[in-house]
């Protein structure tokens, strides 16, 4: 029988990973295998999301999910078939790959669809995008990939809505999300009667045909351009009569429309415990003066006060959750590192507004710009 593949998506800071970490804490999930796509070769997820020991998780950190998939993803998937046949792996009944913030989901519909080996292991069940009730309008109307993954979806989850901004949020964000993704179902994450077994196992099959006429155009788009990118290969192969994998650079060349050109990912790296009021102030300061153009920031941060005990920051565009302290490094590395996702900010002028505000020496690494 098939595995039922369930793909994950939604815009950055939406919530995918602490919907799948709700999840796999659930012991009627113990049966999940889990694709994890971190963006940039940086990211902190894997210090800071906690995993079952014997879990069969497959964390790709090569870059952006959608611009990799048709080979990355592909293998991953291939491997924890073969290595669970293998009893290497616990057998799995389900499986959910998580993508980035800003993949396009159109690749990898495709790849789980039109793949013959990929397709004669695992079945896309459906398309399930996590929407954030505080941001969600305004990002939608801001990011093309943010509408892509609502089109496509089969079940749009809407997060925050604990918060007072996300409930006052929610009545327009149903009306725009049930115009953008009209066969999609909507459930709110926070409701009492929000079941989380139904909404994962209760997709029946990805359906091309039911989806609105612009996403069926982007998934025919994407097959062409896998068939375009297999016979580029090929000739390539016969030409230079060698096979090593050329794939990643043939795929950047069709991917170079898929991201906004501004936006850019980095880490800060900050040698220094801090002083937590100067750090609180500057956060409130950037998120006061480029709230929709701060993506996502997540950070481990050490302070002052206890530097042994590493505080965690999520920033989600204006958005700054509430820091959690950690009872220890998860690592040797006891720097504060804070990982950007931003538009139209240059990383050495961050830098250097850290290095005023908080007294401690900052560098700023770029991790990637997505042209
Ligand atoms: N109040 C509230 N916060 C939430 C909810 N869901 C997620 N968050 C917070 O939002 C922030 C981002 O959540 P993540 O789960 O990391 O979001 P993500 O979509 O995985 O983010 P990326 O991987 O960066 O794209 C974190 O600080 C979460 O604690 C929710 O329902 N309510």
């Amino acid at each position: 029988m098939r595995i039922p593949v369930i793909l994950l998506t939604g815009f950055l800071g939406a919530g995918k990973t602490s919907l799948l970490s709700r999840l796999l804490r659930d012991p009627r999930f113990s049966d999940t295998a889990v694709i994890i796509n971190e963006f940039g070769e940086v990211g902190l997820d894997h210090l800071l999301v906690e995993h079952l020991p014997d879990e069969p998780v497959v964390e790709m950190t090569s870059g952006c999910l959608c611009c990799t998939v048709r080979g990355d993803v592909r293998r991953a998937l291939l491997m924890l078939h073969h290595r669970s046949e293998a009893g290497e792996l616990p057998l799995f009944s389900r499986l959910i790959i998580e993508t980035t913030g800003l993949a396009d989901p159109a690749p990898v519909v495709h790849t789980l669809l039109a793949d013959p080996r990929v397709a004669a292991r695992f079945a896309l069940a459906g398309v399930v995008t996590i929407v954030d009730a505080v941001n969600g309008q305004a990002t939608l109307a801001a990011h093309r990939e943010a509408a892509r993954q609502v089109a496509i979806a089969d079940r749009l989850l809407i997060t925050k809505t604990d918060l007072d901004a996300g409930r006052d949020a929610l009545p327009a964000l149903c009306a725009d999300l049930a115009r953008r993704a009209p066969g999609a179902t909507i459930a709110d994450t926070r409701a009492p009667d929000f079941d989380l077994r139904q909404a994962v196992d209760g997709l029946t099959g990805f359906d091309a045909g039911t989806r609105p006429a612009d996403v069926v155009a982007w998934l025919n788009a994407e097959a062409y351009a896998q068939n375009a990118h297999q016979a580029a290969a090929h000739e390539h192969d016969h030409s230079h009569g060698h096979g090593h994998d050329h794939a990643h650079h043939h795929d950047h060349a069709h991917d170079v429309n898929r991201h906004s050109d501004d936006i850019r990912a980095f880490c800060l790296t900050l040698d220094q415990p801090l002083d937590p009021a100067a750090f609180a102030f500057a956060l409130e300061l950037l998120a006061a003066h480029q709230g929709p153009d701060l993506l996502r920031v997540k950070g481990l941060v050490a302070i002052t006060d206890y530097p042994d005990h590493p505080v965690v920051i999520h920033m989600v565009q204006h958005l700054i959750e509430p820091p959690v302290r950690l009872d220890a490094w998860p690592g040797a590395d006891r720097r504060s590192r804070l990982v950007f996702i931003t538009r139209n900010i240059d990383p050495a002028r961050l830098a250097a507004f850290f290095a005023d505000w908080t007294g401690a020496g900052a560098d700023a690494e770029l991790i990637s710009r997505l042209t």
